[in-house]
């Protein structure tokens, strides 16, 4: 992985724009509204992603160390198609699986930081699955999705015994797992029946997001991002997952459009009949230690995926 200096916040780069272009109000305004480490009331922008990258390395870390792993497990042809998988010892019959999508804008972090919520998990029988996918600039948007989606089957595939299949994804992550769920299955070998996901602090709409600097790397074009937007997709998402418990989870600390994000789309899912859906507000967290919390057994998400999957 990268060292952590090329994980800096869109503070530098605000000044930075401000004095060659005078800066564009409104644009700004969006820019800091989509740069998550500038409303954690914890640290400055550039601690809190070092340390938001600190404890996920650690905690998976300790998780490869603790639990039994089967590593850089292919699902598909390409170098960046490789998962990690966490397995319990468990003598039980009942197994459930959760699949962890990875946060970092579509362009940092990797399965090898993604690893950090197994231990409480694998402690109680799920197993834990980390897909790795390609960031940009290597991976464009619809390639990711087709690769998350791919990496779905392929655990299907291989895990056919497991006693239900969840998703759990950040960010990114979470945009990520809210597109497996709109997928149109009838294109694959297999139709996966995902029982629960969870939604952390997602983006769900990419419209947004077009005209700020994390689209620099992404390159999407309109078209790109309303394919690839989950709130265009509920219709197929009802036809595909009528079946899973959906909790949409958003720190109490997430900027205004991020909390409006999850919102809204908890509101279209809602609002469509025969879903389930919860819309978690989660007390104390930000952008960052909503997630990075999963490595406490405690934690209140924690306990929710838990119960979620009939294991707490
Ligand atoms: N420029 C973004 C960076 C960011 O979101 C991020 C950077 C490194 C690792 C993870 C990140 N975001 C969410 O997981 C920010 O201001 O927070």
């Amino acid at each position: 992985m990268a060292p952590c200096v090329f994980y800096y916040s869109n503070s530098q780069k605000q000044r930075e724009t401000t004095v060659v272009l005078g800066g564009n109000n409104e644009n700004q305004e969006l820019e800091r509204q989509f740069s998550p480490s500038q409303w954690s009331p914890r640290m400055s922008a550039d601690d809190v992603i070092k340390s938001h990258v600190t404890a996920l390395k650690e905690g998976t870390e300790r998780a490869r160390g603790l639990a039994q792993t089967l590593l850089n497990v292919p699902y598909g042809e390409g170098e960046g198609e490789k998962l990690d998988v966490y397995v319990p010892t468990t003598t039980s019959l009942d197994v459930p699986l959760v699949i962890y999508l990875h946060g970092g804008y579509w362009q940092f972090l990797s399965k090898e930081e993604s690893g950090f919520m197994a231990v409480p998990l694998v402690h109680k029988g799920v197993v834990v699955v980390a897909v790795g996918y390609d960031i940009a600039p290597k991976g464009n948007m619809d390639v990711m999705v087709s690769q998350v989606r791919r990496s779905v089957v392929s655990v299907i595939q291989q895990y056919s015994h497991i006693s239900g299949l969840y998703l759990c994804g950040h960010s990114a992550g979470a945009h990520l797992a809210a597109m497996i769920l709109s997928t149109d299955w009838s294109q694959y070998s297999v139709t996966p029946q995902i029982k629960g996901a969870f939604l952390v602090s997602g983006i769900y709409d990419l419209l947004p997001i077009l005209s700020t600097y994390v689209n620099e790397p992404l390159k999407m074009t309109e078209e790109v991002a309303l394919r690839n937007s989950p709130s265009q997709l509920v219709p197929q998402l009802k036809l595909s997952s009528s079946d899973c418990d959906i909790v949409v989870a958003v720190a109490q600390n997430d900027s205004p459009e991020f909390r409006k994000q999850s919102e809204d789309y908890y509101k279209a899912l809602e609002s469509t009949e025969g879903l389930k859906v919860t819309l978690e507000d989660v007390p104390n967290t930000d952008h960052f230690n909503i997630i990075e919390q999963l490595v406490d057994g405690d934690y209140h998400l924690t306990q929710l995926l838990l119960k979620m999957m009939g294991k707490s």
